[in-house]
């Protein structure tokens, strides 16, 4: 079995009847949703809340039941990727461009459990790829005003086209040479007009189930 696909499937452990889920994006929570679309076929009764049009897609091709913030607005636990993860459990996200809806969820869930496979576990964030959703209009300046802290910014692309977010955003994938506080840098950025929200996750993972080759290694 595949890191992801243990750490995935560990992570729907923690779900129990009644709840209220936060449905992350990517390539590892994909094997979470394959498992709880089986609970729920057995008998699991959720709400699901979705991060990204393609969790939307995918949760209702397995029949999870969804809900929205209108009727939840909190949520009991959501289960979610990381693009990287540091001892201390501050993430990186976004790598597939969902971070503004995953903090969203994020934020307003009583537990985050992160699912990732071992590559993912690094001891700095300096010169890793941090995502930031920006407005499209005069993306350029608050480019300017994201290098002017430090960063060096490149727009991401999808081919020839310029890559867009489901909230109809840019993403300006950006590195540092040192990071330093990352709670610190989110606040920085988040100041700047143009940026709608960074792919930096200080203090919102409660759990970080890594899978690896030997099973799950679980930090909390
Ligand atoms: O925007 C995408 C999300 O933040 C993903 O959760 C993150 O990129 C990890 O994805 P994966 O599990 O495919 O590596």
């Amino acid at each position: 079995m595949n890191q992801k696909q243990i750490a995935g499937e560990r992570a729907v452990e923690f779900i129990e009847d009644g709840m209220v889920v936060g449905l992350g994006t990517g390539s590892t929570v994909y094997f979470s949703l394959l498992a709880l679309g089986e609970r729920v076929k057995a008998g699991l009764q959720i709400q699901g809340i979705p991060t990204s049009e393609a969790t939307t897609k995918l949760a209702k091709q397995l029949q999870i039941p969804l809900t929205d913030f209108a009727a939840q607005p909190v949520l009991d636990i959501t289960i979610d990727g990381a693009d990287a993860v540091l001892p201390d459990l501050s993430l990186i996200k976004g790598g597939g461009g969902a971070l503004l809806r995953e903090k969203l969820v994020a934020s307003a869930s009583k537990k985050m459990i992160v699912v990732a496979d071992e590559s993912k576990q690094v001891a700095t964030f300096d010169h890793a790829v941090i995502p930031i959703e920006v407005v499209p209009f005069a993306w350029e300046t608050t480019a300017e005003r994201i290098r002017q802290l430090g960063g060096r910014t490149h727009l991401r692309c999808q081919g020839e086209q310029v890559f867009v977010t489901d909230n109809h955003n840019f993403i300006l994938d950006t590195t540092f040479a040192e990071v330093g506080d990352v709670a610190a840098l989110q606040q920085s950025l988040k100041l700047l007009t143009g940026v709608v929200e960074t792919g930096l996750f200080p203090n919102l993972a409660d759990m970080v189930i890594i899978g690896t080759t030997d099973g799950v290694h679980i930090l909390s």
